[in-house]
């Protein structure tokens, strides 16, 4: 007989929330994977199933029109989304996703995820997230304005310094960020920071762009150190060619480690002896700046694969990395990274692994460092970021580097230390640990 996903208990409560919403098979792939590495904790501590109860459901979901005239003249319609799920340590703070594939599912559980891990960057920030179904690929500066204007001027009523911080995800940098407090600036005519991720002469904070691919890196070499090891010549396959992607390769390529692979929605680059600064400074002038698809992108030294994932690759390798969007490694996939030589994965994407390559790790032992905790880098800084702006100073580029890397370390040591009490991985600990902290702060608050 195979062994019950859940207790009786925990069962029913992950059934009321799938027949509540059948059909967000994203959300409810994440609550799963909670539920199942809670069961420990709901043994000791019964009185946390019915706080859990009530996390899995958002205080708040805001669905609303954004309309936009494109560069023809021609009107365009879209839904833009602000999930508030949690503020019982903080105001909500969260990303926004800007990408055709943007569903009401795919932002709850994005910022479920995000409830547990703002809790473990140790800074009090709730959990949020937000997105719409836009895409930014091909627009215009113009359209994307114009797009970012039409969606600030609904978000604005809903947030605030004090209550909800969004920020960038997929498709929503530096230039959206500027667009998006620029129209909300002229809405409320105050100078507030109501977003983070924002251009440095105007409240951002330097290692903010660099801080979800340096502190996954941070937290691998945590990993490794715990084991007695380092990154220093460690072969690592890398997905994804945005922001966490281009500033893991770089944070990697620091500490001695050796990036193979780069990639985007059309396939793969693999460079056999490794990315340099140079041609990593190369893939990231014509992936972010220019905003040019792979297929476009001639390597001197290495080759494209059209249409495939990075996982497959033909060589050996010590260390996975996805950083690009959800789901990217399947069970085959996972075998295929077992099958490399593989034994660390650590997530700078949000889920990234389906339950069944979570699975294929743990049955194989290679060492996993679930994205809560190995990408909480970025919300962290977003975090430094308020805690400047609302001092009204700027710390040095040393100083916010110091702080994530003492983050990160914390992080790792948090969960590692869940994961030691409750006799379990670091996946559970992590969440335990993040778990754990916003029970207690709602148990403090009463039954609201
Ligand atoms: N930015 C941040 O601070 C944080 C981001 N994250 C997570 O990291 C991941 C990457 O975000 P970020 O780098 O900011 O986003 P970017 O938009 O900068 O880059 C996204 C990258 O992922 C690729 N990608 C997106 N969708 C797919 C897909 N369906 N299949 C294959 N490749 C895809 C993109 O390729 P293409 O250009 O072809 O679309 C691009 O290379 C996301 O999961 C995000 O939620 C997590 C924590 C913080
Ligand atoms: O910086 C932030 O507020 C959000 C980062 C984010 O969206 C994430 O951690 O997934």
């Amino acid at each position: 007989m195979t062994k019950p996903k859940f207790s009786e208990s925990v069962g029913a409560l992950y059934e009321t929330v799938r027949k509540r919403d059948p059909a967000q098979s994203e959300f409810l792939q994440a609550v799963e994977e909670v539920l199942e590495t809670m069961e420990p904790v709901f043994e000791k501590r019964p009185e946390l199933l019915p706080v859990m109860e009530r996390m899995v459901e958002p205080d708040r979901v805001l669905q609303f029109r954004v309309c936009w005239t494109d560069d023809k003249g021609k009107q365009q319609v879209n839904r833009g989304f602000r999930v508030q799920f949690s503020s019982a340590i903080g105001p909500y703070k969260g990303g926004l996703r800007f990408h055709p594939s943007v569903t009401l599912s795919i932002i709850k559980f994005l910022g479920f995820e995000q409830i547990l891990k703002n809790s473990l960057t140790t800074l009090p920030m709730g959990g949020g997230k937000g997105g719409c179904d836009f895409d930014p690929k091909g627009k215009s500066d113009n359209e994307v304005m114009r797009f970012c204007q039409a969606f600030m001027t609904e978000l604005s009523k809903h947030i605030g310094q004090f209550t909800d911080v969004p920020a960038g995800d997929i498709g929503v940098g530096a230039r959206e960020v500027g667009f998006m407090f620029g129209q909300y600036k002229r809405i409320r005519n105050e100078f507030v920071g109501i977003l983070t991720g924002k251009g440095m002469s105007f409240g951002g904070s330097l290692i903010r762009p660099e801080a979800t691919g340096y502190g996954l890196v941070f937290f691998v070499e945590n990993m490794l150190a715990s084991k007695g090891d380092s990154l220093k010549g460690k072969r690592v396959v890398v997905s994804g060619s945005g922001n966490v992607a281009v500033y893991t390769v770089e944070k990697l390529l620091e500490l001695g480690a050796i990036p193979l692979t780069m990639s985007d929605s059309k396939g793969y680059v693999y460079e056999p002896e490794g990315f340099t600064t140079e041609s990593l400074h190369a893939i990231s002038d014509h992936k972010v700046t220019k905003r040019i698809p792979l297929t476009e992108y001639k390597t001197k030294t290495g080759k494209f694969f059209k249409g495939a994932k990075p996982w497959g690759v033909d060589c050996r390798f010590d260390i996975a990395l996805p950083c690009a969007t959800q789901n990217e490694i399947d069970e085959e996939d996972a075998n295929l990274l077992v099958k490399a030589g593989c034994t660390l994965v650590a997530e700078g994407a949000n889920m990234p692994s389906t339950s069944e390559a979570i699975a294929v790790y743990h049955k194989n032992n290679v060492y996993f460092g679930p994205a809560k905790a190995a990408n909480a880098g970025g919300v962290a800084v977003s975090g430094l970021e308020m805690c400047q702006n609302s001092m009204r100073l700027l710390w040095s580029r040393e100083e916010v580097e110091d702080k994530l890397k003492g983050i990160m370390k914390d992080i790792f040591e948090n969960a590692q230390s869940a994961a030691k009490e409750y006799d379990t991985h670091l996946q559970a600990g992590a969440n335990i640990a993040g778990f754990l902290k916003v029970a207690d702060a709602m148990l403090a608050q009463g039954v609201v």
